[in-house]
């Protein structure tokens, strides 16, 4: 059964290439090329991916601009509906701003740019996008951002740890988000932001292949279905 996976490009995304690539060297087959201003998304799709970048040049806030885009409406109704939803890094900013991702992404707590590979812990390994990594895993993938910094208040922190929604830990201090946290997951699991970028870790001569198996995973778990 093919894969159909969409990648949404907003004005000044600038990792949809890498995403679309990543995408379909797990699936065999090219994800959909998705423009923003596009209200309405195909009704049967498997996989959508909001990846990073600059959305309006982040001028007002990062992804706050890119959260009222006419596609962002689709997109909540087929999150709603259950299909996996992947925000990395600018997509990230994006979700929380779309409120489909609880807190929000600060200025880095250095205010530098951060663009360097990090150490991440796997912390769920039961979510459709994470399946395929072992439990405390120790993976390298790379970051660039300057608004990184993960926040929420104590009570949404307590409630996303306990119900396990926090998919990636820092495991050294990166951005000064609360926690060290890299990643989060909506209630149903089916939404997943992360500021570390996956597709840009899928293959050995640049980087890596730490990122591929999330996107391996997700494949594998329509296959599954
Ligand atoms: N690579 C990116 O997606 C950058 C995201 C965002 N604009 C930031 O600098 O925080």
């Amino acid at each position: 059964m093919s894969f159909r996976a969409a990648v949404i490009t907003f004005p000044g995304s600038n990792c949809d290439r890498d995403m679309a690539v990543a995408l379909e060297r797990a699936a065999g087959t090219p994800p959909l090329r998705v423009w923003h201003a596009d209200a309405a998304l195909p009704d049967r799709l498997d996989f959508i991916a909001l990846p990073g970048g600059f959305s309006y040049g982040d001028y007002l806030r990062s992804g706050a601009m890119a959260a009222n885009s006419p596609v962002m409406r689709a997109v909540a109704k087929q999150a709603e509906r259950g299909v996996p939803v992947l925000g990395v890094c600018n997509g990230f900013q994006v979700l929380t701003e779309a409120g489909l991702l609880p807190g929000a992404l600060l200025r880095n707590a250095k205010q530098n740019f951060v663009c360097r590979d990090v150490q991440l812990k796997v912390e769920n390994t039961q979510s459709l996008f994470t399946a395929g990594y072992d439990k405390d895993a120790a993976i390298t993938i790379p970051v660039a951002h300057h608004d990184g910094n993960y926040f929420a208040n104590e009570e949404t922190l307590d409630r996303i740890e306990g119900d396990g929604r926090v998919a990636f830990r820092y495991l050294d201090a990166t951005n000064g988000s609360q926690r060290d946290i890299a990643g989060v997951l909506n209630a149903a699991g089916n939404v997943l932001g992360m500021m570390p970028h996956p597709e840009r870790a899928v293959d050995t001569a640049t980087g890596g292949t730490d990122g591929a198996i999330l996107f391996e995973s997700a494949v594998k778990s329509l296959a599954d279905a």
